[in-house]
């Protein structure tokens, strides 16, 4: 046997050097990891082999700048015993710092009856900044009336069942979910060997619900692009503006639930897009549609995408309609303008034909919020308010998603994820 294991460690290492990497890659060398996405800037995400680190106070995959890829999954938890799921988390975390440091899930290839711990697949490649992030939903807490692990009265008060909105066609094999994991990384094989191997590793214990792909365009000159063609992210907030994260995203021991300090809400939807009829439309009547010029991403009525719209200088809508998605999703009207800004880190899908032959992509919307009812559905509601609903609307139509509560962070080894959740 000793033979065998040392066979496949050479062929290993063979391997190893073709592609231009050392063993000690593979074996568990950590690749310069950088701080969590916290304190991450920009500048600092550049270099394709960078880790980023797993531990921190808040947990990475929501300041992380938008790596090119992501895996959001959601799981169903099969078993009903608490110790289980506790142990589930136990697991996961030693896992996802592992991933996230570019380490095997097994130091050394394995020998005997069992399968392989680690599947494989991403041998020889970078983690392309690899963020995993874990979320739990409200039927965690509570699902039809029965309080499953004893957790019913520690669920945060924000986090409910994501309602269904004016328009919705939500598919119940797309939508909520016990526990959610994004996973993202500039590399997609690397963004699915973390989903199939955290899924691999629940057997018995929970199982996947739903899995939704997304991606970005890879080397995009500033911000990116949606689907209908528009730049999307514009007046997101900065990454770095901690002020704004402290106001409008982390939650503190106030927000809901003591234990749930450090982390945030998480709404995910998955818009599908109706795509030819958009691509009917005039070059005019897309940009009115959305209240910003095409190419350059400006307010209608400004040169440069930075400007600001003057809604109003524009009370009936003359330059920028009233119901168009930007004015609708923010009227810059009010204080209230302020407290509902929301961070926004979406991406693109694009799949197969669906069942009536149109092309099966569109958005995946997801946003990070410190209160789900003041700043998410409170523009949600606008978008979709019937008497005067967001001409987007007519073009899109949205199948699944959910409302999540993202875990605070793991600030060290020997912590895990949701510790003060079951304390
Ligand atoms: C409820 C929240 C939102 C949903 C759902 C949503 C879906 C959605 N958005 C686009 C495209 C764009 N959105 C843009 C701006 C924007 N969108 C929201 C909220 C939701 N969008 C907000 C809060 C904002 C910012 C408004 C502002 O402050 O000006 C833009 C413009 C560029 C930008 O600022 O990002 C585009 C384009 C699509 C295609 C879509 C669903 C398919
Ligand atoms: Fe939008």
């Amino acid at each position: 046997m000793a033979d065998k294991m040392n066979r496949r460690a050479f062929l290993g290492m063979t391997a190893a050097g073709a592609a231009g990497i050392v063993l000690g890659d593979l074996l568990g060398k950590d690749q310069g990891a950088v701080p969590n996405a916290a304190e991450m800037t920009a500048s600092k995400a550049n270099a394709a082999d960078e880790t980023i680190s797993f531990y921190g106070t808040h947990q990475t995959g929501v300041v992380t700048p938008a790596q090119n890829f992501a895996n959001v999954a959601a799981f169903d938890i099969t078993t009903e015993n608490v110790q289980e799921l506790k142990e589930l988390m136990q697991h996961w975390t030693e896992m996802a710092a592992t991933l996230m440091a570019g380490k095997p899930l097994a130091a050394e290839p394995q020998e005997g009856k069992f399968p392989p711990t680690d599947t494989g697949e991403q041998i020889g490649l970078d983690t392309g900044k690899l963020t995993i992030t874990f979320a739990v939903g409200a039927s965690l807490f509570e699902k039809e009336g029965v309080d499953r692990f004893g957790l019913r009265s520690r669920k945060p008060s924000g986090l409910t069942e994501m309602p269904i909105f004016h328009k919705d066609s939500l598919q119940d094999q797309l939508t909520h979910g016990d526990i959610l994991i994004q996973a993202c990384s500039d590399d997609p094989v690397i963004c699915f060997h973390a989903i199939r191997n955290l899924a691999k590793a629940a057997r018995g214990v929970a199982h996947l619900r739903w899995q939704q792909t997304g991606q970005l365009g890879v080397k995009a000159q500033g911000t990116k692009r949606n689907l209908f063609g528009f730049k999307d992210g514009t007046n997101n907030p900065a990454l770095t503006d901690e002020a704004f994260m402290k106001n409008n995203v982390w939650a503190d021991s106030g927000d809901g639930a003591s234990w749930f300090a450090g982390g945030t809400y998480m709404v995910v939807r998955r818009i599908q897009m109706r795509i030819e009829t958009w691509d009917q439309q005039t070059y005019s009547d897309q940009e009115e549609i959305i209240g910003r010029q095409k190419v350059s991403g400006a307010p209608l009525d400004g040169q440069k995408e930075m400007d600001q719209p003057n809604f109003e200088g524009d009370s009936e809508g003359k330059f920028t309609p009233l119901d168009s998605h930007i004015r609708l999703s923010n009227p810059r009207t009010g204080e209230n303008s302020e407290r509902e800004r929301i961070l926004r880190r979406g991406y693109n899908f694009m799949e197969n034909l669906d069942s009536v032959g149109r092309l099966n992509a569109g958005l995946l919307f997801v946003c990070f919020n410190r209160n789900i009812q003041t700043q998410f559905e409170s523009i949600q509601k606008r978008l979709t308010n019937p008497k005067l609903p967001d001409q987007m609307l007519a073009y899109t139509d949205t199948t699944g998603g959910g409302y999540f509560a993202v875990l605070p962070g793991v600030p060290s080894k020997g912590s895990f994820l949701g510790q003060s959740l079951f304390a």
